[in-house]
């Protein structure tokens, strides 16, 4: 398994953006022992390479064998950056793959919706690329943070108008889905009438009106009551796509999400399977503590 396994690992830990340090301290064992396993001089025990496919988030064979990953990969960042001043993403890199609930941290200002907003095509990077291997127009579904919806038509007029353009107009599905997100009452209301948290209810109704294979939500839950909170969180789990979600709500993202992204400094800085986290009988706010404040 020697050299299959050293140049996979290698190959992940660079396109994570780990260090052999990061892996080191997340193992519990010298960076020189992670040093060795990438020259194909020693291996890893099997409880250290279980710990490691779960912070590389592939599965065993894909770590020892190299071989392609069950899960298809879904949209894939090369070398992004963007600058508005200042640099606010350096060169980011990711892949996301089917099954994935990836939570997006990182403190205010680090990018996030930046980063989301370059994935979901609203702004340009200045450099670099994203990649979707799914069709965007019918396999994706997006919540911004911006508010995106008319102000001067009605709730029901909006949820129609979308439903239409994406081909899925169904009278009943769309009653059922008002009374699912406790909108009923205002479905004739105009959305300009909303209050904050029944727009983020009717956004939220809107990325549910198609199944999609990756969704990208950020800050769904700002501004809406402790009952559309508890709701949205529910529903996110009940849906079988991938999601990436930015997210402050650090309650929730031990419970709901298997992968936590870090920004930090225009990077991904840190990329690990909450699992990893909680094998280290951390909880994520914890883990984000830590891993945010160090330099
Ligand atoms: N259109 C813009 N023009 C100029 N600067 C911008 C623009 N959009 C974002 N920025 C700057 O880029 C940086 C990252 O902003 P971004 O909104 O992506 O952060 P964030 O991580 O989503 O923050 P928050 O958690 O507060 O929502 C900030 O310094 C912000 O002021």
């Amino acid at each position: 398994m020697h050299n299959a396994f050293a140049h996979q690992l290698l190959k992940l830990r660079t396109e994570q953006q780990l260090s052999q340090t990061d892996i080191a301290n997340l193992l519990f064992v010298s960076r020189q022992a992670v040093s060795k396993w990438e020259n194909g001089d020693t291996e890893p025990n099997l409880d250290n390479l279980i710990a490691l496919a779960r912070i590389l988030n592939v599965n065993l064979e894909n770590l020892i064998t190299g071989s392609s990953n069950p899960n298809s990969l879904l949209l894939t960042l090369s070398h992004v950056s963007k600058s508005f001043s200042k640099p606010v993403l350096k060169d980011v890199n990711l892949t996301v793959h089917s099954h994935e609930r990836i939570a997006l941290l990182g403190a205010n200002g680090a990018g996030k919706t930046t980063l989301i907003q370059i994935i979901i095509g609203l702004i340009n990077p200045d450099k670099g690329t994203v990649k979707f291997d799914l069709d965007p127009k019918k396999s994706l579904n997006i919540m911004p943070q911006e508010n995106v919806l008319i102000p001067d038509i009605t709730v029901l007029e909006q949820i129609k108008l979308v439903s239409l353009i994406n081909k899925v107009y169904n009278e009943e599905n769309i009653q059922n889905l008002l009374a699912k997100f406790s909108l009923i009452d205002q479905s004739n209301q105009l959305i300009q009438k909303l209050s904050g948290g029944q727009k983020r209810r009717l956004s939220l109704l809107i990325s549910s009106l198609r199944p999609a294979k990756l969704s990208i939500l950020d800050e769904p839950t700002v501004g809406m009551d402790l009952d559309s909170i508890d709701f949205f969180w529910k529903l996110l789990n009940s849906r079988n796509e991938s999601t990436i979600v930015v997210t402050h709500d650090f309650n929730q993202i031990d419970r709901y999400f298997s992968r936590v992204l870090l920004l930090k400094d225009g990077k991904i800085f840190r990329d690990v399977s909450t699992k990893s986290i909680h094998n280290h009988n951390q909880s994520i706010a914890q883990w984000y503590r830590i891993n945010n404040e160090e330099g």
